[in-house]
């Protein structure tokens, strides 16, 4: 059993010292266990100490346990939930014993948990884990990477790229990466590879109060968010529908796209912009006032998108349609609500180690006195209850969002002349991402009309070259609920575009994807006697009681 002591008194120099973990275990002749099971566990435990530290602060062992020290809950809690053999330890041994007698409620923490970070399964958390512990140790220094600057799109409908540079922009000099702004001595601004006329700038930097903001000559609007309307980038011909389209970021750049499209001024708006809640609307209408974009966007304040005909001669010239309804909005930074987390990131060779809460305090153990959540047996499985019921609550919150955002996205593929559609979200959750696009692609107007996936070498180069993509563990989920869409799990994945915040992109969370259709409906099979917004069958409709959600 030395095995937990000793990788805990590692784990705890680790943290506090520069040395590499390697370094530490190898040298160090005291130890009685295997260095290579010491190196092992608290390599691991390391990496999944935010989740740990969080579980068990939640289940309050601490203070039940007063021979447990925060280190050696983390390296037992690993093995106990996360290790394929579980402890490796004698059933008779004191410390199994003083563990796993809070198995349930450490798993009911730990499902918590996984939940909040928008985890399907063990395997999507560990994939998410190993993908952040990748970007915050790095290969050299161990520094972390996350950085959010300003993100600035120039708006292409009042004045040109070339111009703004030259004009509101002219003091800043060019860096070559987006993390060297982080360090700037004089003003600079990185040049976006992936979406054009976009620039980033020192977060310090206020241009809200600067003539080119109150111009509309610049939209401050995050990197991810302008995903959407370039994924769609839709043709010089046909109308374009904004289905959700409030405070109208998506929609003035949709309009900018088409109005360098078009090389002739068109007599009327090409982008119908739907926003059901009217005092939205009233903020959608000055943003695309202040974009000048008026002539190109008819504002429908007060339009429910579910209730435009989609069928019919009204509206048989939309082509492409784009669409970003209401969701979680958990991938919003600064919106998370987890509590400050022990992360303790290795030292690379020459690194110095930390284990800090985010904003960068070091963590020490908490001195005030760690309040059980329960005392008694009784109180303890009604605890484990509550937590489980919390689980299940956020479980059930996204489920009802998701059914809400397949409608749109089923509704929208009943259009007759549209050829092309993107959904996206600010959401982490696989249910309101991969989950929506499989189920739409797997739903009766999907397959009747010959919807399909946009896959990645078919999408627009800066998006084809955005390396972060869909998650594989979220599409594999929703394909073993719906069965199969003609594509596998790995296109799929590649196909979805995913953004994920804290990471060196300096984005927001964010999910896009794109449908296309090819060629002609796969015969109608709908019934003509139905009112046009019943001729298709909505799958899975729970209700569209999405109110109380933030957007
Ligand atoms: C995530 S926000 C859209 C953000 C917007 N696309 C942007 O980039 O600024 C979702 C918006 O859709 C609106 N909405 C939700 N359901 C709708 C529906 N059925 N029809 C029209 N608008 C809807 C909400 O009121 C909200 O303003």
């Amino acid at each position: 059993m030395s095995l937990y002591y000793e990788a805990a008194k590692v784990l705890e120099d680790v943290a506090e010292s520069s040395k590499p973990l390697k370094q530490r275990v190898y040298n160090d002749k005291s130890l009685k266990s295997s260095p290579g099971a010491i190196f092992a566990l608290v390599s691991e435990a390391a990496k999944w100490s935010e989740i740990l530290s969080d579980v068990i602060d939640n289940s309050g062992i601490l203070g039940i346990e007063r021979k447990l020290t925060p280190t050696l809950s983390i390296v037992l809690a690993h093995d106990l939930l996360l290790a394929k053999k579980g402890l490796s330890a004698s059933k008779k041994h004191p410390l199994y014993d003083l563990i796993s007698k809070h198995k349930a409620r450490l798993n009911a923490e730990f499902t918590r948990a996984r939940i909040k970070r928008g985890a399907q399964s063990i395997d999507s958390l560990r994939n998410q884990i190993n993908t952040s512990s990748t970007e915050t140790n790095g290969d050299s220094n161990g520094a972390t990477n996350c950085f959010y600057p300003r993100w600035v799109r120039i708006n292409t409908i009042k004045t040109s790229f070339q111009d703004c540079l030259a004009s509101t922009f002219r003091s800043y000099t060019p860096v070559p990466t987006l993390q060297a702004l982080r360090d700037q001595t004089f003003p600079s601004l990185f040049i976006d590879p992936n979406i054009p006329n976009l620039i980033a700038i020192h977060p310090s930097s206020d241009l809200t109060k600067s003539p080119a903001y109150h111009a509309g000559h610049i939209i401050l609007q995050d990197k991810a968010s302008c995903f959407p309307a370039y994924l769609l980038s839709p043709t010089a011909s046909g109308r374009v529908i904004d289905g959700c389209a409030a405070p109208g970021n998506k929609t003035t750049h949709l309009a900018a796209i088409l109005s360098s499209a078009s090389s002739t001024t068109s007599s009327s708006p090409r982008v119908i912009a739907c926003e059901r809640a009217p005092d939205r609307a009233i903020t959608l209408k000055s943003m695309v006032a202040r974009a000048g974009a008026s002539d190109l966007v008819e504002v429908r304040a007060g339009q429910d998108f579910l209730s435009l005909p989609a069928t019919g001669t009204k509206y048989a010239d939309v082509k492409a349609i784009l669409l970003d309804p209401s969701c979680s909005g958990s991938g919003i930074v600064g919106r998370d609500d987890a509590p400050a987390p022990l992360r303790i990131t290795l030292p690379a060779a020459g690194g110095k180690a930390v284990a800090k809460e985010a904003g960068g305090k070091k963590r020490k153990r908490s001195t005030a006195p760690v309040v059980p959540k329960a005392d008694t047996v009784e109180e303890e499985q009604e605890e484990e209850k509550v937590v489980q019921d919390d689980g299940e609550k956020l479980a059930a919150r996204l489920r009802q969002l998701a059914a809400f955002q397949l409608r749109i996205v089923t509704h929208a593929m009943a259009f007759e002349g549209v050829e092309r559609i993107t959904y996206s979200t600010c959401s982490v959750h696989g249910v309101e991402n991969e989950g929506v696009v499989i189920r739409a692609l797997a739903s009766d107007v999907a397959r009747r009309r010959g919807w399909r996936v946009l896959r990645r070498e078919e999408q627009i180069d800066g998006m084809k070259k955005w390396e972060r993509r869909g998650d594989e563990a979220d599409c594999r989920v929703a394909l073993e609920s719906v069965g199969d869409v003609g594509l596998g799990m790995e296109v799929l994945a590649d196909a979805c575009i995913r953004a994920t915040k804290g990471t060196e992109e300096g984005t927001m969370g964010f999910f896009v994807a794109g449908f296309v259709r090819d060629g002609e409906d796969e015969g109608e099979k709908h019934d003509p006697s139905l009112p046009v917004d019943e001729r298709y069958s909505q799958d899975d409709d729970e209700g569209d009681d999405w109110s109380g959600f933030s957007d």
